[in-house]
């Protein structure tokens, strides 16, 4: 029995974090995963490269793939416009109310639209559920199989122009070398890789961020 990782992370957040103060409570999970427990956040590392593409992209409408805790999400909401939409997709119903009150604690659920159930099936749904055309920024970090099926089902479904930007997390660790090699080569991708350790640990891995040429 007992609880799962995520809700202990929760409950520290809870009890560390100042609630309403999103940097405090970012700033919390990092402590607890990188003392207590390992947890796979972004991270502080990779985390400020995500911030430093989220401020440069100025996105008006953002998409994330894997909630997880809500640790990116979270980083992400923090720098977006007034009136800017983000997007979470998470397919374990535990891990949504986990991250629902993680959003809650950093007082930015209404900042947030998540939507439980998986990628594949809620993608092709979005334009109509949601009245979004085209998506400015998507952070990848769900399962590292689904990468690049989600990244075609994304320009199948039309939810990508010309200038979106994706970011992939963990194309080295664990990697993602299909999605890798599929961004590198094709025409309609211009992609980057920036180095960076893993989070909490010293072991390399990296983003890439692949803007579309549509
Ligand atoms: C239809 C399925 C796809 N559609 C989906 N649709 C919706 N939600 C989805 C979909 N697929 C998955 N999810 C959700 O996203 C989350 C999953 C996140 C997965 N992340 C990793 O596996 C990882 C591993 C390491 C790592 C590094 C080193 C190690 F030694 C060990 C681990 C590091 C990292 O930074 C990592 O992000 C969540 C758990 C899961 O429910
Ligand atoms: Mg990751």
């Amino acid at each position: 029995s007992g609880t799962t990782r995520p809700v202990r992370i929760l409950k520290y957040v809870q009890r560390c974090a100042n609630s309403g103060d999103v940097l405090s409570v970012i700033s919390a999970i990092d402590a607890y995963c990188s003392k207590v427990e390992w947890a796979m956040n972004v991270g502080d590392e990779k985390g400020a490269i995500l911030d430093a593409v989220v401020l440069e992209t100025r996105p008006r409408y953002v998409l994330e793939l894997g909630t997880y805790c809500g640790y990116s999400t979270l980083r992400i909401a923090h720098l977006l416009a007034p009136g800017a939409r983000l997007i979470t997709l998470e397919m374990n119903p535990h891990y949504a109310q986990v991250a629902i009150e993680m959003f809650r604690h950093a007082g930015l659920d209404a900042q947030v639209e998540l939507l439980v159930g998986s990628s594949s099936a809620l993608i092709p749904q979005l334009r109509k559920k949601l009245d979004i055309e085209k998506f400015d920024l998507v952070f990848i970090d769900h399962w590292k199989v689904s990468y690049l099926p989600d990244t075609k089902l994304l320009e199948e479904c039309g939810l990508l122009k010309a200038g979106s930007v994706l970011l992939a997390d963990n194309v080295t660790c664990p990697g993602a070398p299909d999605y890798l090699q599929y961004v590198r080569n094709s025409p309609r991708y211009q992609s980057q890789y920036f180095p960076a350790r893993l989070e909490y640990l010293q072991v390399e891995d990296g983003v890439e961020k692949s803007v579309f040429l549509g």
